[in-house]
């Protein structure tokens, strides 16, 4: 896990404190009305101290300061939970500034190589990187191969190797090259960098309300409203019964009936959500995917690289209709020898070790045809008329039967072996003739089939799409243990499935990692890019892991699932909480008047004053009590939801009702000594 994990250490808590203070400015409160309106109370009770009877009142300046040093504190309280969420983010950033440094570039320009300031480059700008370099800034390798240590930005110190093409061509700035060189094509503006927007999105700088956040606010301003009315109109009530209802009173009636817990906790829960991602070393670009991650029914992820490792390697050359298994490595080699795809160059790497000999000559000036996945298919047009192709077997047996060709009658058996071990094989042919295939191997990463087992017990569907043909998509899906497949998708088929099932009302989330992955990471609910692969990838997804591990999602569902419980909980805390604070204050209030309103003083409370003050306290000491709960959020087992919301409501809802009857009682008998 990341080395960005930060604890709660004194620095933290110490800017907490006085950020608490400064988040007292009325500009800042105005945000939050819940917290407002306890400062206007504070505000008022704060004259009333020294001026006790300026509204007629008859409580004594000592009961009024009381109320106002309790609703102060309250403020102080709910700031501060708001504060410390915001610090982890702020310590986040400060060391991922330190990661950030003024490079040397080496930029090319009119054939040679010029010193400039990293600074300086611009999108499309080409630099060179060698070994012991700094990488000056985001973008894509486009000649070369080096590996590269990325620990700065992802806390992981085992070098990563980029190479041009394929799906682990991105590269970072920031980062360092420990051998061999690279070309790297410049992706950033500057300003624009992946670090850049790592820095302002764990700073906050970019945290906007989620639409959630904003509806709960909304219920529970209206709510606020509702007990503001009910508040201001009971005089009038008084006044009828020949009973004087006192201002502080009333305010402090006013302010243990609104929402303040859920008022003071609601954004550090956000916050607090959107840093656990961050800490799991998985960027989200905003808390909305985070919280769609929650809800998240389907799961839809490729098969190479995300439940594979991804380094489909070349194993063996498999001779078809009678031809030998050299002259099918040998063309399997000229139809390489511009692929810069992982898979092109580790037919070249098996040529090598098998001692054969490259045909480059034959290779010079012909058309190179590159892969693409939408083909499945590459190769070259040779100068003197032949054209060989090697690709999946289906695409490629098409293509014979184009040129004319007949399909060998053992190809279907030799390459339904390599499918149903779980391999990809890719058939080579040379114009008419189909000549054989490339056994390319590829393993599942290890702990796949439990990791899909948690996740059909949260409920999710998972969904293994992939380019490969349907026998080793199968092999692969029943081996990872993913409920559904489909095989030979393109770019568009991906995004189908995704829109078939948001269609159906699922959300669904899609990991990724190439450049063909990056429309359907868009499109997806939550898209979640792996580090390791394309730009294209990483800036159309929402979230991106910088572990390049697709089975976090768990992790992410995880969390945005106790983002959304731990704010329905404390909501419903906050609420239920009420009815104690009611039959505490109520009896008091008018106990004076009417002597069998003592039947309601369930609690046996001491005074009508004493009784006031142990709600106002409760009220306030909640808030802090609650801070550890709302950033760490709620504990989450995968269960299902109905059974989630069941228990939910027992704990929070029952004990919202039961908890407080107890902590009145318990701090009304310690004012008893002190008033
Ligand atoms: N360099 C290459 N040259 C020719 N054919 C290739 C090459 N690389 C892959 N193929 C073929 O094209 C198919 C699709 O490859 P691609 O990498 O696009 O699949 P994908 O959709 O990324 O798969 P996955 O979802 O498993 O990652 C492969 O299954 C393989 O048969
Ligand atoms: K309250
Ligand atoms: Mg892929």
């Amino acid at each position: 896990m990341s080395h960005r994990k930060k604890a709660l250490n004194g620095d933290i808590i110490r800017q907490a404190l006085k950020e608490s203070v400064l988040k007292l400015d009325p500009r800042v409160m105005f945000r939050n009305p819940i917290m407002f309106v306890v400062e206007i109370g504070f505000v008022i009770t704060l004259f009333l101290s020294f001026a006790p009877n300026a509204f007629g009142g008859n409580t004594p300046a000592w009961f009024n300061i009381t109320v106002a040093i309790i609703l102060l504190i309250t403020l102080l309280f709910a700031n501060f939970a708001e504060a410390l969420a915001e610090g982890r983010g702020k310590a986040q950033a400060d060391s991922l500034k330190h990661s950030k440094k003024d490079i040397v570039a080496y930029k090319e320009s009119g054939g040679t190589l010029r010193e400039v300031p990293s600074s300086e480059l611009r999108r499309g700008d080409i630099v060179q990187i060698e070994a012991g370099q700094w990488v000056p800034g985001d973008g894509e390798v486009v000649e070369g191969l080096a590996s590269v240590d990325e620990s700065a930005i992802t806390g992981e110190s085992a070098p990563v190797i980029k190479e041009a093409g394929g799906d682990f061509s991105s590269v970072t700035g920031g980062t360092k090259v420990l051998s061999d060189w690279i070309k790297v094509r410049i992706t950033s503006d500057p300003g624009e960098s992946f670090l850049d927007r790592m820095i302002s999105l764990v700073e906050g700088a970019k945290r906007q309300k989620t639409p959630n956040e904003i509806a709960l606010n909304t219920v529970l301003t209206c709510l606020t409203i509702i007990f503001l009315i009910v508040v201001v109109t009971l005089p009038f009530f008084g006044n009828y019964l020949d009973v004087t209802l006192e201002v502080p009173v009333l305010i402090a009636l006013l302010v243990c009936l609104i929402p303040t817990t859920i008022g003071g906790l609601l954004s550090a829960i956000g916050i607090a959500g959107m840093d656990r991602v961050t800490q799991f070393n998985v960027i989200a670009m905003s808390g909305k995917a985070v919280e769609a991650a929650g809800d998240i029914n389907t799961i839809i992820l490729d098969k190479t690289g995300t439940i594979t490792y991804g380094n489909r390697m070349a194993s063996e050359f498999i001779s078809v209709g009678g031809t030998n298994d050299s002259a099918v490595a040998e063309w399997a080699v000229v139809s390489s020898l511009k692929d810069e795809t992982p898979e092109g160059r580790s037919v070249l790497e098996l040529a090598k070790k098998m001692g054969l000999r490259d045909n480059q000559s034959l290779a010079a000036d012909g058309e190179w045809i590159e892969f693409r996945a939408e083909t499945r298919m590459s190769g070259i047009n040779l100068t003197d008329g032949r054209k060989v192709r090697k690709g999946s077997v289906d695409a490629i047996k098409k293509w014979v039967v184009e040129q004319g060709g007949a399909i060998p009658n053992d190809l279907d058996v030799k390459s339904d072996k390599v499918a149903s071990a779980g391999g990809t094989p890719l058939a080579v042919a040379v114009d008419e003739r189909l000549l054989g295939i490339i056994y390319l191997k590829d393993t599942v990463k290890p702990g796949m089939k439990e990791r899909f087992e948690q996740m059909r017990q949260m409920g999710i569907k998972t969904i293994m799409c992939t380019g490969d043909n349907p026998l080793t998509a199968q092999t692969i899906a029943r081996e990872a243990g993913v409920d559904d497949f489909i095989a030979e998708s393109k770019p568009e088929d991906k995004i189908a499935v995704i829109k078939r099932e948001q269609a159906a009302g699922k959300l669904v989330a899609m990991t990724g990692d190439g450049t063909n992955d990056a429309p359907a990471l868009a499109q997806a609910d939550v898209g979640i890019a792996m580090n390791s692969g394309t730009t294209a990838a990483k800036e159309a997804a929402n979230m991106v892991d910088l572990d390049s591990d697709p089975s976090k999602i768990i992790e992410v569902v995880a969390i945005g699932k106790q983002l959304l419980m731990t704010r329905g909980a404390l909501t419903t805390f906050s609420i239920s909480n009420d009815v104690a604070k009611y039959f505490a204050i109520i009896p008091a209030m008018f106990m004076a008047a009417i002597p069998q309103m003592e039947a309601l003083n369930v609690m046996r409370l001491d005074s009508p004053m004493s009784a006031i003050l142990s709600a106002l306290i409760f009220n306030a000491i909640i808030i802090p009590l609650l801070i550890p709960l709302a950033m760490k959020g709620i504990a989450y087992k995968p269960t299902s939801s109905a059974k989630l919301l069941q228990r939910n409501l027992l704990v929070y809802g029952l004990g919202g009702v039961i908890i407080p009857f107890a902590g009145i009682k318990l701090i009304d008998l310690m004012v008893q000594i002190w008033v």
